[in-house]
Order: structure tokens, then sequence, then C-alpha cells
């Protein structure tokens, strides 16, 4: 049996027994320990929680039913042996959209702090609410000024998001006075989360002080023992641990260890700052240590990957990952965002902020433009088989075309394999960027992608348009084959650009292509809001009837035998783009 419990926690019991999950809440933060409440039999249920989150023992004291988790929270509750019959899961809470509040401070170079946080959380698909702690003015050169804010402004900042949202998971950042600790502690224990993660900021990588002595004390007391997680850099850990020297892997495990009696549930050993030829990180679980590795990546843009690295595993988190998956999926992803901006340019200064988004770096070579509607006009659709028989290469055969007056061109490789593939769109790709002609591939959304294309041209049965934009984002050029008015109206509900609407005629290029005709054509045109570009055994002496159709959304023809079933396909495609513009020219 499946069901979803009053909490919109989804349950499974089988009929063996009569005890039935029906509420579930996650645990509280209780003191330094946690505590539950669920509901069964319509019975509630105080339930501590001891141990680890990641394995944790429910201990019901009204029931003297105990449950494993292997999911910290009571994501999924596992009845002991003598109760086989409970499964709680929570993962499915009510599709409500994972959510991270980071309580930090503002970087104002926006690298680091809260805007880091909000970035990483945007780019890993969770949402984000701050809470601010502190302004400061810094910049690729330093930290020039911190504003602390009041004591008040924080517990109204954290009371107002944690009474409204739902929030799964907390992220700290800089924490620059210990009554900011207490306010987490107080609303914690009112709104309980599912998770922790603490960042123990305390130096700015220029070497700024951003959490002062005071807080020290406060950290190892009150603050670890509510984490599930911190994340100390070497230097943290080192100050953490009353000035331990960490210099090789084996210290940084003492370190993990040592601070894991300090409370926290998993702990995390950045190992960014030792000289070696990996970037090694040190996780703990109390039980098994980890060696997490990535490879070393030279680069000046490295500012802000601590709170970046919290922020993710926040957000892994978010979305229902377990400790170490999480943990995983953040080292990647710091190293991926790494790798990718070395070579981006913000600041004068020593050290620069990385992209989280990974979209900032400018290939001089991108074409800008918008999409035009007349780059229809004559489109080129290549065809792998048409150019092995006459003995053309593809970059010759676009190359051609280009050259004869065609104005877009598709790459239809239909028997190429990937990596082929890949290579034939990258020199085409440089080909139509130096004639500033767009480069559509057709179907293969991940070789567009990968050669950054100009878009994608996909048909009634390949991904669906919504999804190509959801991947391609909304810059790119997406066109759709619709045969139907009901397809074109979809297509441009869905956000495609373009409509290829065909077979107009018969053709031997695409087996058993359904032939609307002219009238099949019009129709599509007439209930299409989008631009259309006909397609399907168009040639020299079929092209002036389509064009004289009349109708102003259709803006050109696609061709692929009549350019590229051809000796010369400069020459052919000359001659047809004369011949289309012979029949605007006539039309006007
Ligand atoms: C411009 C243009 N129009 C239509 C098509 C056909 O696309 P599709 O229906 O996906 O069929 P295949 O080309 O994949 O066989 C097209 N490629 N280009
Ligand atoms: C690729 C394609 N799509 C069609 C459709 O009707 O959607 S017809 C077609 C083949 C077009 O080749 P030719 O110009 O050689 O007839
Ligand atoms: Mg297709």
């Amino acid at each position: 049996m499946e069901s979803t419990s009053p909490a919109g926690f989804q349950f499974q019991s089988n009929e063996l027994h009569s005890m039935k999950v029906i509420n579930f809440r996650s645990s509280y933060i209780f003191d330094d320990r946690r505590s539950a409440v669920f509901e069964m039999c319509n019975t509630k249920v105080n339930a501590a929680v001891y141990g680890s989150r990641e394995i944790c023992t429910l201990f019901s004291s009204k029931q003297g039913s105990r449950h494993r988790t292997n999911q910290f929270g009571g994501l999924t509750l596992k009845a002991m042996p003598e109760q086989k019959d409970i499964t709680v899961t929570n993962r499915s809470r009510d599709n409500r959209t994972p959510h991270v509040l980071t309580m930090a401070g503002s970087d104002s170079g926006a690298g680091a702090g809260i805007q880091a946080d909000l970035k990483t959380c945007a780019a890993c698909g969770v949402y984000c609410s701050t809470v601010i702690t502190a302004v400061t003015a810094q910049n690729t050169h330093g930290v020039q000024d911190v504003s602390i804010l009041s004591a008040e402004s924080v517990a109204a900042q954290l009371k107002s998001i944690l009474s409204d949202m739902h929030v799964d998971v907390v992220k700290t950042g800089m924490l620059p006075s210990p009554v900011m600790v207490k306010i987490l502690h107080d609303n914690l224990k009112q709104f309980p989360v599912q998770a922790l993660v603490v960042d123990p900021v305390m130096v700015s990588t220029s070497g700024h002080v951003l959490a002062g002595p005071s807080i020290l004390d406060t950290f190892k007391q009150d603050l670890l023992p509510m984490a599930d997680i911190v994340t100390p850099n070497i230097k943290e850990a080192s100050v953490l641990l009353d000035g331990l020297q960490l210099q090789t892997l084996d210290d940084m495990r003492l370190a993990a260890k040592s601070l894991h009696d300090m409370g926290p549930r998993n702990v995390l050993v950045k190992g960014g700052d030792l000289p070696s030829s990996d970037a090694v990180d040190i996780f703990f679980n109390g039980k098994d240590f980890y060696e997490l590795r990535s490879s070393r990546i030279q680069s000046r843009n490295t500012h802000g990957t601590g709170c970046t690295m919290a922020s993710c595993i926040a957000a892994e988190l978010a979305k229902g990952s377990s400790m170490l998956s999480a943990v995983k999926v953040a080292k990647r992803y710091v190293e991926t965002a790494l790798k990718y901006s070395k070579d981006i340019n913000i600041g004068n200064g020593p050290q620069g902020p990385f992209d989280h988004t990974l979209k900032l770096l400018r290939k001089t070579s991108s074409r800008l433009q918008p999409f035009d509607p007349s780059d229809l006009f004559l489109y080129a659709v290549t065809d792998s088989g048409m150019n092995k028989k006459w003995g053309h290469s593809i970059t010759d055969a676009v190359k051609a075309a280009i050259e004869g007056g065609a104005t877009i061109v598709q790459l239809r490789e239909k028997d190429a394999e990937t990596g082929e593939f890949l290579e034939a769109a990258k020199a085409c790709l440089e080909i139509c960027r130096s004639h500033n002609i767009p480069l559509l591939i057709n179907d293969r959304v991940d070789i567009a992608m990968a050669c950054d294309a100009d878009g994608v041209h996909v048909g009634q049965s390949d991904m669906p348009v919504n999804k190509v934009r959801a991947l391609l984002g909304p810059e790119k050029i997406i066109g759709v084959s619709c045969k139907t008015p009901e397809h074109a109206l979809k297509a441009w509900a869905d956000g495609a650009d373009y409509i290829g609407s065909g077979g107009v005629f018969p053709t031997n290029t695409k087996a058993n292509n359904r032939t609307i005709g002219l009238d099949g054509l019009k129709a599509v045109c007439v209930a299409s809001k989008l631009p259309v570009v006909a397609i399907g055994g168009i040639n020299l002496s079929n092209a002036r009837s389509v064009m004289e159709l009349g109708v102003e959304n259709l803006k050109g023809v696609a061709v692929v035998s009549a350019l590229f079933d051809r000796d010369c396909v400069e020459s052919e495609t000359r001659k047809l783009h004369a011949l289309l513009t012979e029949t605007v020219t006539y039309n006007r």
C-alpha cells in the first residue's frame, strides 16, 4: 500500500501488520540531540534520535518501537526486524521546491559569501533565501570594510524566512558575533530543518579576519554540535583545533576525527591549500574516512571556493542526496567551475572570482545576433550519403553551399558516429561563423551543446521542444518539423523559433515521409505564429510554386538533394538562390 500522510510524506506499509504511519515530521534540533514526532495508528509518538543522522536509530519512548534510518532526518525509516512492515519516506514531500537558506556575509565583489551561495544554488537548481549577517566591501585585492548587522536584524531575517517558507537546509558562512549562533540555535529549535551545513568562515582568502577570537569558543561549543556537516579548510581546522599544524593527509584525518568529537555529524577537511599535485579533501562521517581527490587547477580565479563547496553540499542535501554523495557532487562542481573559469577576467587584484554558472567565458567566435527569420530563405540540409556518393567532404560541401548563397545550414548526419559527428560539427561551425551563417544540428542536442552550435532542428518524435529549450537556453535557435496546424500551435507554445513543414512534395531523401502538399503547407503557415520553411522534394523546377503560395510567414525553402546530390554543390545552390530571389522580387 502506498499513500500520502497529512504532512505530505509518502509511506508504504504491507498488510502483515496493522501499524500505519500517518504522519512524520523531520527531526527537531533539540539541544545537542534530535527528537522527532510522528504518529502511528493515530497516536502521537515522541521519538529521540540517537547517533549519526546518516544511520540513526529512532527510539520511541511511548511505544518502545525502534526504527533505523538510512537517510538522516528520517527520510527513510525502516522498521527494525520485529516490525518489518513500516517504511516511511519523505522524499516526495508535496513536490515542494528544494530550498536552502544561507546565513552569511555579503561580498560586494560577489565571488564569495551570500552572492556565491545564491549563484551556486541557482546552478544546482535549488531555491536559495538569504540572511545577511554582515556587509563587506571586498574586491579582487582584498577586504576593505566590514559592517556587522545588528542581532535584531539578523533575528528578524531568519524568523521571517523560517516562519513562512519551507526551508530544507540551512547553510552558514560568516557569523561575525556569538549572538548570531544563539539566534540560529533558537530559530532552528522553533523551526526545524532537515540539515545544517556549517562553513566555519573565519579568515578571508586575502587574510582578513572575518570572525574574531570571541567567536571561536561559540563555534566550538555551540555551533559545531548543531551541524550535520562542518567544512573547514586547513587554516580553519587548525584554528578550531588550537593551532594544530596540518601538513599531511594523516594530519587531516586526525583533525577530522578531533573535529567530529566536538559534535558535528560529518566533517569535511578541505586540503586545497596543501602543496600536493591533487586537491585532496578528507571526509569523515564518524565511522569511515573518505579521500576525495580532484585535479589541482592553476588559476587566479579561486575566490569563493569554500562558500561554493558548502552551498553545493547544502543544495544537494536539499534535493535529497545522502551526505557522502552531496559532498562528492560539490567537489566535482567546484573542480568543473574552476577549470571552466581559468581564463575569465574580472578585477585587477591577485585573486579573482570564478564563474558558478559556467557561462561567462566569451567565445570570441560566438554568433551574437538573435535569430532572423529571413535566414530561412535558402536552408541547406546536409546528407552524409550524398557527400560520400560525390566524393565531397562535409566541410567542402558546407563551404560550397554557403558560397552558392545558402543562408542557414543544418547538419543532418544520420549515419555518423558521435565522435565523428562532433568533429565535423566543429569544423563546419568554424566555416559558418566565418561567413556569419547560422549552423544548426539535426536531432542531436548533445552534439549542438558540445560544439556550441547555433541551434537544433527536431522532429515530432525527437526530443520535445520545451526540453530542448531548457537545455539550450533562450538564445539558441530551435526549429521543429510540423505537418499539421496543431503541431504548429504546440511549436509556438513550447518555445520554438521556426517551423519546418513538409513533405511538400514526395522525396527519396527521407523514408516513409508523408507528403502534405502545397495545401498542407499553407494550412500550417496560416495556423502558425512562427516563421515557416518548406521542405521535401523541393528543387529548381518546383521552388517557384512554393514561394508563390503568398503567405507572409513562409520564409524560404529547405533542401537536401537538389543541393547535395549534385557534382557541383556551389553552382546548384547559386541557381536555386537566384530563382528564389526572382520570386521575391517578382512578388513585391
Ligand atoms: C528544416 C527542416 N525541416 C524538417 C526536418 C525534418 O526533421 P525530422 O522530422 O526530425 O526528420 P529528420 O530530419 O530527423 O529525419 C528537417 N530536418 N529540417
Ligand atoms: C529531412 C526531411 N524532412 C522532411 C519533412 O517532411 O519533414 S522531408 C525531408 C527530406 C528533404 O530532402 P529533399 O530536399 O532531398 O527532398
Ligand atoms: Mg529528427
